[in-house]
């Protein structure tokens, strides 16, 4: 999917909400675990409920790797059926990936090619080789790390080397690979007073804003700072919206949610 697609579908949804799919059996109604494959029936109720409200879906790797090959088959079946079924959703595989050249290649054949997702999470920190194999795949999505929503983030990207903070040199450094219309960027919502300076590095880049709702990240500020013309923004929720209700209501509630932030994100839009 392009990014002129992924605005066309922000705009005819009033929406640029990312749905998290970071599924966790403790946590899911208690009569889906007697199905073969409850991760699969989780999400795919979850998603028959709300894709109407969201443009994307974020499944979080860890939430299946987790659970060997019972969790990656879920994964699989999961983008298998997003891409069937909603082909206009903007998917983004949350594996936060990235090595060194070679071994990247085979990340993103995983998550590009062979999962076929949109879009993949990667972490800067091994440098320009180990980002350029996803950047390669011709209308996917890298997402780079670029200041993340967690405390850690202030162990390294928000220190200064050579006079500038880590995460700035991230967005500057990265503007000027190969293929660089084909990133975006992770900033966590609790991070929304940095956006000012990041959009002056990076005034149209998408970017993925995870945090709101379970971390305490501001929808509204986050829109105030980070908003372009093109709206430029994906705003992830995850427990906030998954784990509405763990009773035989799940979906549905999960859809109460997903409204409330879809409301709230059409108010913005119409507002501008
Ligand atoms: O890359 C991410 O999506 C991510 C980056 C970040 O800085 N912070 C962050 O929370 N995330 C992910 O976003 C999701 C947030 O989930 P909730 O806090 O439940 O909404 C999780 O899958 C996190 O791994």
């Amino acid at each position: 999917m392009t990014q002129n697609q992924l605005v066309e579908q922000i705009r005819l949804k009033k929406s640029f909400l990312a749905i998290g799919l970071d599924v966790d059996l403790n946590k899911i109604p208690k009569h889906l675990l007697e199905t073969e494959d409850p991760i699969f029936e989780f999400n795919k109720a979850i998603i028959d409920a709300t894709h109407h409200l969201c443009v994307s879906y974020k499944p979080n790797t860890a939430f299946y790797e987790a659970y060997g090959l019972k969790g990656w088959k879920a994964l699989e079946k999961t983008i298998n059926y997003l891409n069937e079924n909603y082909p206009e959703i903007f998917t983004i595989a949350d594996a936060k990936r990235g090595d060194i050249g070679n071994t990247s290649t085979m990340y993103a054949k995983a998550f590009l090619e062979d999962l076929a997702f949109d879009s993949v999470t990667v972490a800067p920190y091994m440098g320009k080789d180990s980002v350029e194999p996803f950047l390669a795949f011709k209308n996917k999505h890298t997402i780079l790390l670029a200041l993340t929503s967690n405390q850690g983030a202030f162990d390294f990207q928000t220190k200064t080397i050579d006079g500038k903070e880590v995460y700035k040199q991230v967005l500057e450094t990265s503007k000027t690979w190969d293929n660089s219309e084909n990133l975006m960027y992770v900033v966590g919502a609790t991070k929304a007073e940095y956006l000012t300076d990041i959009r002056k590095i990076i005034p149209n880049s998408f970017l993925l804003v995870p945090g709101v709702g379970a971390q305490g990240g501001s929808l509204q500020d986050v829109c105030k700072y980070g908003m372009t013309d093109n709206v430029g923004l994906l705003i992830n929720s995850s427990r906030g919206i998954i784990y509405a209700s763990n009773g035989t209501d799940f979906a549905e509630a999960a859809a109460k949610n997903a409204n409330v932030l879809q409301q709230e994100m059409e108010a913005i839009l119409n507002s501008k």
